[in-house]
């Protein structure tokens, strides 16, 4: 579904800061199934998720989301299709601050015009699902960090994304909770999606719906091994 040929990122090329966090990459990534980025801090996890879904432009190398290259489509386009085909789960959650929990849900699919009943449904769910139902009308920055990744959780997942991109996602999470986020990315496998996932967590990278961990070392991919 998606593939990265001898990607490279490097910021503030050119100059006396320049860093090449992604280092010729090659890579597939097949639909259906789930992927975990692993590799020590700054290795260019959150960079690769970046490129993968459409958020970072590489500074050479060509990136193909389907059929479609991506490489070099204007913002508009990159927008419409991270908007209609990939869920975030950032890091720090990037959730709106001032808005309720139910109503951060909800916001991506608002401008897509889908009913918002439908809408308000999924989003009852999915916060069900992951146990943040009596937060709906609390105002996000009232709630834990935890709190907070689960309603960035659902969020990514409002707009049933083709691709779901999470960086980091059971960081502030228990272990029963981050049991239920590997359930629900294995269930969206099930149902087709293709999962991305950036995690030091050993739970992540050992749970059996993974279906391949790579490696990232100074930006370049050590090993892409399958898991049994
Ligand atoms: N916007 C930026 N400008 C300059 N350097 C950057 C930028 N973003 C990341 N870097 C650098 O690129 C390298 C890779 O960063 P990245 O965040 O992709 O790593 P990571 O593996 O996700 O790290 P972590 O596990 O700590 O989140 C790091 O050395 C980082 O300092």
């Amino acid at each position: 579904m998606i593939r990265l040929n001898a990607v490279t990122k490097t910021y503030a090329a050119g100059s006396s800061r320049s860093h090449t966090a992604v280092d010729r990459v090659t890579l597939g990534i097949t639909g259906e199934r789930i992927t975990v980025l692993q590799g020590p801090s700054g290795s260019g996890k959150t960079t690769l998720l970046s490129l993968i879904g459409g958020m970072a432009r590489p500074t050479s190398g060509r990136i193909f989301f389907g059929e479609r290259e991506i490489t070099s489509l204007p913002e508009r386009f990159l927008a419409e299709l991270r908007r209609r085909q990939v869920g975030f789960v950032f890091q720090n959650y990037h959730l709106i601050r001032g808005v309720n929990v139910l109503e951060n849900v909800i916001l991506p699919a608002l401008p897509l015009g889908e009913p918002f009943k439908a809408v308000r449904r999924r989003a009852e769910e999915l916060m069900a699902q992951l146990e943040i139902t009596r937060l709906a009308t609390l105002p996000v920055q009232h709630l834990s960090g935890g709190e907070q990744q689960r309603v960035a959780i659902a969020r990514a997942l409002i707009n049933r994304p083709s691709l779901l991109i999470a960086d980091e996602p059971t960081a502030h999470l228990d272990s029963d909770l981050s049991e239920q986020f590997m359930a629900i990315v294995a269930d969206l496998k099930e149902r087709g999606h293709t999962v991305v996932i950036a995690s030091h967590d050993p739970m992540v990278c050992r749970h059996r719906a993974v279906d391949t961990v790579v490696s990232l070392h100074d930006g370049r991919l050590a090993t892409d091994a399958a898991v049994a």
